[in-house]
């Protein structure tokens, strides 16, 4: 087993990555609050149908489990389904000191993290991530949140777990398109410093997406993200300054996904897109050279992730997204692009004219 440690506000909490892990969930759980005698497990019915039978076997009954499930899909990240996970808790007379365990991928992951940070003004939360996307990112940092129909994740809070348990093993019942779209937050790491990362796609990006799950470099991928992201949201916890190159393909990302209402595109592939339309930008302000965007471009493309816009969304569509993102200050999003793979700054002054370069055929 491996480990990173994430400072927050809350404290300080571990990001442990070892396959088999869940195994000893119920020791885990004891260790972290001593005698724990209730727990609430919030989950979706494709993840508790895949993996539920197990986990309950794992902690025994002497936690008195509560399962909290949400309806799965982008297209249920609200605050009603958040809503529908407090309304069990609430009726089974919930109190302060029992743990929320959420088990599934990032949309779990942030609506329950959410509603930790709602229900008795917060209850204790652990993650435990089962998704590329999740182990690699969401469930570290504390940010938690719903989809608004005016933009992602534009309602929500920071709650920063008491531990993050990220076990591989979960990988191998996620579909291949899901593995996919991790991969397109993996490259983000490589993009914005990791070296190491950058070595390891190069060199080997094909086994990550490959039809048969390879455990070994999954441990080794997950480890390295979960310690990139350790380190940005350790020194800016908030999002003040540095947190922001974790956006990196997020903004016009971010503006894909809610102009296309949430379905037909996986996270990860609206990420890709989104660091491709920050490559070209940054190229036409003469930030990075064409090597950038073809490194960037070459990798997206070896994961299987798009690298053309779809053809019904034009700059225009998108265009109201991009005003309200987070990082607008004064009307202006602020872009994160790419000076060079592995370098990337956040660029506040510029013409906006350059942002229609974003969407390309
Ligand atoms: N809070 C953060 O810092 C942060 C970071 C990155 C992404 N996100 C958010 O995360 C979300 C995307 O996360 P995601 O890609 O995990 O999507 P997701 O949670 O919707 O999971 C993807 C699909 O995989 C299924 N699934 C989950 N685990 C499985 C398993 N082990 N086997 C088989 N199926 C499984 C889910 O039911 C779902 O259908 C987005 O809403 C994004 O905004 C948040
Ligand atoms: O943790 C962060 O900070 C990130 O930007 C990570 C992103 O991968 C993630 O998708 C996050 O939810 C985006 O946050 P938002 O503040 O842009 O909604
Ligand atoms: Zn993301």
């Amino acid at each position: 087993m491996r480990e990173t440690l994430v400072a927050s506000s809350g404290g300080s909490y571990p990001v442990s990555i070892g396959a088999g892990l869940s195994a000893s969930l119920k020791e885990r759980l004891q260790e972290l609050f001593p005698g724990i005698s209730r727990l609430g497990i919030v989950s979706n019915p494709v993840v508790w149908n895949l993996h539920g039978a197990a986990i309950l076997r794992n902690l025994g009954s002497e936690l008195r489990p509560v399962v909290a499930l949400h309806p799965d899909g982008e297209v249920a990240k609200t605050m009603e389904s958040v809503l529908g996970l407090l309304d069990r808790f609430l009726g089974d007379r919930w109190e302060r000191r029992d743990p929320l365990l959420v088990v599934g991928g990032g949309v779990t992951g942030d609506m329950g993290g959410l509603a930790a940070a709602l229900l008795l003004r917060g209850v204790p939360l652990v993650h435990l991530p089962t998704t590329v996307v999740a182990q690699v990112d969401s469930a570290i940092g504390g940010k938690t949140g719903v989809d608004h129909p005016l933009g992602k994740n534009l309602i929500g809070v920071f709650n920063p777990p008491r531990a993050v348990l990220s076990d591989p093993e979960f990988l191998r019942t996620l579909p291949l398109s899901q593995r996919r779209s991790g991969v397109g937050e993996v490259i983000k790491y490589a993009l914005i410093g990791d070296r190491t990362l950058l070595g390891l796609l190069s060199d080997r990006i094909e086994e990550l997406v490959s039809e048969e799950f390879h455990p070994g470099i999954w441990e080794e991928v997950i480890f390295l993200s979960s310690a990139d992201k350790a380190g940005i949201v350790s020194r800016d916890e908030k999002e003040s300054g540095e947190r922001m190159l974790l956006n990196l393909g997020h903004t016009f990302g971010h503006a894909l996904e809610g102009a296309l209402g949430y379905s037909g595109i996986l996270h990860g592939e609206a990420v890709a897109l989104g660091m491709l339309s920050a490559a070209r930008i940054s190229g036409a302000m003469g930030l990075s050279g064409p090597e950038t965007f073809e490194t960037v471009r070459d990798l997206v493309k070896r994961a299987g992730l798009p690298v053309s816009w779809p053809s019904k969304v034009t700059f225009e569509t998108i265009a109201p997204y991009l005003g309200r993102d987070k990082k607008a200050s004064r009307g202006q999003v602020a872009l994160i692009l790419p000076e060079a793979p592995g370098s990337v700054r956040i660029v506040r002054d510029y013409d906006p004219s350059l942002l229609s370069l974003g969407v390309f055929s």
